[in-house]
């Protein structure tokens, strides 16, 4: 239960209970998403340093009923509302990929941190425009890519890197994410005006998590077939990228991402997260398994699993979040899994070539 500190419908909560009194951070939605729920409410509900104080939708009887659903305490008659309201630090950005450069340039101009969903804008020029503003302004701004930030995640990226880094060069990496026809036509996804496409959708994450977890960064993009199912929309996209590194190695990755294929297997966890191998000269790695197989041998081993106290990702990701907050926004570095504004123009840039590779028009 939280209760006011000061004047304001939206002013700082404190906690009820004194001895806890610890001054929470109050943060607002943009638009009743469903990806909201699990992605910032949950997480918060058991979190004494961040509240989910109100959400805005386009029709404000659509967020009071999802504000009553969520346990959310108020609602905003519209986006600008919300992101002018004074007693709100924080917005999150949940809206349709085409909408996250607009809203959060606003959200930022108003002084707002923003946690924004994935992926980060519709091409790499916009990402780096709204970067360069948080950074002006001293205003944290992070692309949630959730699952990063789980200790499974750190865990897996360092054995894997530093396996790489004792002499094991990483040879080929595979990355699927598939949500084979569980969204209709009409939704966000298969919108080009919203910034739809699957490259855009799964296909951020699969990027991220090769980046991520490899520590390569995307030199080129080989080949990229596309499957068209609306107008300008890829359902699905297979991409072969070279992937180089500072120290001039260089590995192949495979990326397979879906919308509409059932022959991918669908992602059943709670999470939603790619999966992912990487072959180097004498192992293959598989997230989320932990499992290392020795290609010699065949040997598998799997190693000691690193989950937290049953957290979720996304609540990893809120932590990290308010510690960027509450840290003014500095030695972001410092936080496990953190995604820099580079790291997120990185990631666009490389959608950006995956699209172009394929012949279709970067989204805008
Ligand atoms: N991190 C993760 O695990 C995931 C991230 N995502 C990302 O979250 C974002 C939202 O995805 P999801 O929750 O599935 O999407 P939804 O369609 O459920 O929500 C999008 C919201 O955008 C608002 N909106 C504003 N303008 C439009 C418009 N013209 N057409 C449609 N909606 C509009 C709607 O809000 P209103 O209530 O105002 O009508 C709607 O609630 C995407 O960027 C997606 O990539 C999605 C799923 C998982
Ligand atoms: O994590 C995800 O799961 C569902 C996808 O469609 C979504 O947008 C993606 O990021």
């Amino acid at each position: 239960m939280a209760s006011q500190k000061s004047s304001g419908l939206f002013a700082r909560y404190r906690l009820s209970n004194p001895k806890q009194s610890v001054v929470k951070n109050a943060i607002g939605i943009l638009g009743a998403a469903n990806i909201a729920p699990p992605a910032l409410v949950a997480p918060s509900m058991n979190m004494s340093s961040i509240i989910v104080v109100s959400v805005a939708a386009r029709d404000e009887n659509k967020a009071k009923a999802f504000a009553s659903k969520h346990g959310i305490p108020n609602t905003h008659p519209s986006y600008d509302a919300i992101i002018n309201d004074p007693n709100i630090d924080c917005i999150y950005n949940p809206l349709p990929n085409g909408l996250h450069y607009e809203w959060t340039k606003k959200a930022l101009d108003a002084g707002k941190h923003v946690l924004l969903e994935k992926p980060s804008t519709s091409n790499a020029e916009q990402t780096r425009e709204l970067f360069a503003i948080a950074k002006e302004k001293n205003l944290v701004l992070l692309e949630a890519f959730h699952y990063g930030f789980h200790p499974a995640s750190t865990f897996f990226r360092e054995t894997l890197q530093k396996h790489i880094a004792s002499g094991h060069p990483l040879q080929r990496v595979k990355a699927v994410m598939s949500f084979p026809n569980l969204f209709p036509l009409t939704d966000i996804r298969f919108n080009y005006n919203l910034g739809g496409g699957i490259t855009m959708d799964c296909g951020s994450c699969t990027i991220n998590a090769i980046r991520y977890f490899t520590g390569f960064e995307v030199e080129s993009v080989e080949k990229a077939v596309p499957k068209i199912v609306s107008e300008d929309i890829d359902g699905r996209m297979d991409a072969v990228l070279r992937l180089k590194r500072g120290d001039n190695t260089f590995a192949e990755a495979e990326l397979n991402v879906s919308l509409t294929n059932p022959w991918f297997s669908i992602q059943t966890y709670r999470e939603m997260m790619p999966t992912f191998t990487a072959e180097t000269d004498d192992k293959i790695f598989f997230y989320h398994y932990f499992t290392v197989k020795n290609k010699a041998t065949g040997k598998t081993e799997n190693l000691p699993k690193a989950y937290g106290e049953g957290y979720s990702t996304y609540r990893y990701q809120l932590e990290a979040f308010v510690k960027a907050v509450e840290n003014g926004g500095k030695d972001v570095e410092s936080i496990p899994g953190w995604v820099s504004g580079e790291d997120s123009a990185l990631n666009m840039t490389a959608i950006d070539a995956v699209y172009k590779k394929s012949g279709m028009k970067l989204r805008k």
